[in-house]
């Protein structure tokens, strides 16, 4: 039985936040953006979110309704009618856009969850640099690239920091909030009670590699596939073994799926590029057999194990 921030907590309606964060942008609408504009609008604030893509735009608008009103019910559970008032009324809430530079121009926050590629992220945080106003914080949801190098291309550099979110968004509860090498302490705390405004719980992480989750998921999932390389154990085995001897909800096959192999090899490689000499980080043949194959987990049907597809 899994536990709703949502329910488990009040949202903070602290004055500081509430009075600095009014408008947030959330840029990249695929599986992660499109969780933290959903968490965003249920906890009162506007969102627009943002991809260059309009038929991403209209599928997460599809997945945010399906989701705000499961999660409705589950708040309101002896009142249908609120539940469907507060479906609606967050929904309402955010906008859609495929343009971030208009996108930005009165927004109090921007998160950016885009594609997976320093390139790419500093071409489009150039672009916001000019076209925010000078209050608006900067924050990116990598999880594996360093908040200083996305952040080298912007001026605001004291008003940028890394806001780590979880997938599936709506439900884990934790954020991890990063401060990068000039992020100042009003930015930082800025992002901390944000963090909260949305029913999250806050941790804080220097700017090092994976921050806290990562840095420990990424080595156990990879040992994991490195077990099944050597024929230790089957699959399933090491699924059952960690859900029902650690009680993860997951085991670690079942959560690479989830998370999606390319993604959890494209993490490896650039760590592995970076830091050459840390074994936990080298390239794995059955993972990288697996998504050359084209086979990335739950999202293409198969990874470790075979879904029906969505
Ligand atoms: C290699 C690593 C590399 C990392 C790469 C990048 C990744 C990152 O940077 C950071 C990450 O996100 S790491 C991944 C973190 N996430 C996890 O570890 C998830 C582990 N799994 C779970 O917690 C549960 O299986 C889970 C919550 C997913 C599902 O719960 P259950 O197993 O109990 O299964 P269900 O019965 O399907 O779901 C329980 C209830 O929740 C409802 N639900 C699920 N998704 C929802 C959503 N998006 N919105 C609203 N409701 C949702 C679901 O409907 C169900 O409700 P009931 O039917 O009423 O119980
Ligand atoms: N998938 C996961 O479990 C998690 C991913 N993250 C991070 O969040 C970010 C996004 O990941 P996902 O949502 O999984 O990816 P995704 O592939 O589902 O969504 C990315 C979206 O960004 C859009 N996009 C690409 N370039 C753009 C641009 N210049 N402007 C506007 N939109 C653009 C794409 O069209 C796509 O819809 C990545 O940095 C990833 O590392 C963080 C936590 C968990």
């Amino acid at each position: 039985m899994i536990q709703f921030g949502i329910i488990s907590r009040k949202f903070s309606s602290s004055s500081t936040v509430q009075s600095a964060i009014k408008n947030v942008t959330i840029i990249g609408g695929g599986l992660m953006g499109s969780g933290i504009a959903q968490v965003t609008a249920q906890a009162g604030q506007d969102v627009t979110l943002v991809d260059v893509n309009s038929d991403v735009l209209a599928k997460s608008q599809k997945s945010i309704s399906n989701s705000l009103i499961k999660i409705s019910k589950k708040i309101h559970k002896d009142n249908p009618q609120e539940a469907e008032k507060f479906a609606k009324e967050a929904f309402a809430r955010i906008k859609t856009s495929t343009d971030p530079v208009s996108a930005v121009k009165e927004t109090d926050l921007v998160i950016e969850a885009i594609v997976e590629n320093l390139e790419v992220k500093h071409s489009l945080f150039q672009k916001l640099d000019n076209a925010a106003p000078a209050h608006t914080i900067f924050a990116s949801n990598t999880s594996s690239l360093s908040i200083n190098e996305i952040a080298s291309v912007v001026k605001r550099k004291d008003k940028f920091g890394g806001l780590h979110f979880f997938n599936p968004v709506p439900i884990m509860r934790l954020l991890e909030v990063v401060r990068g090498m000039d992020t100042t302490d009003i930015t930082f705390s800025t992002m901390m009670e944000w963090g909260k405004s949305v029913g999250k719980t806050c941790v804080s992480c220097k700017d090092t590699p994976g921050f806290i989750v990562n840095r420990l998921l990424v080595p156990y999932i990879a040992e994991a596939i490195r077990l099944l390389e050597r024929g230790d154990a089957s699959a399933r085995d090491i699924d059952i073994a960690m859900k029902l001897g650690a009680a993860y909800p997951m085991g670690p096959m079942e959560l690479a799926d989830y998370v999606g192999l390319d993604t959890t090899k494209f993490i490896l490689d650039g760590w592995s590029k970076k830091y050459p000499d840390q074994p936990l980080f080298r390239p794995i043949p059955t993972l990288n057999k697996l998504v050359a194959e084209g086979k990335l987990g739950v999202k293409s049907g198969e990874g470790f194990y075979k879904y029906e597809k969505k």
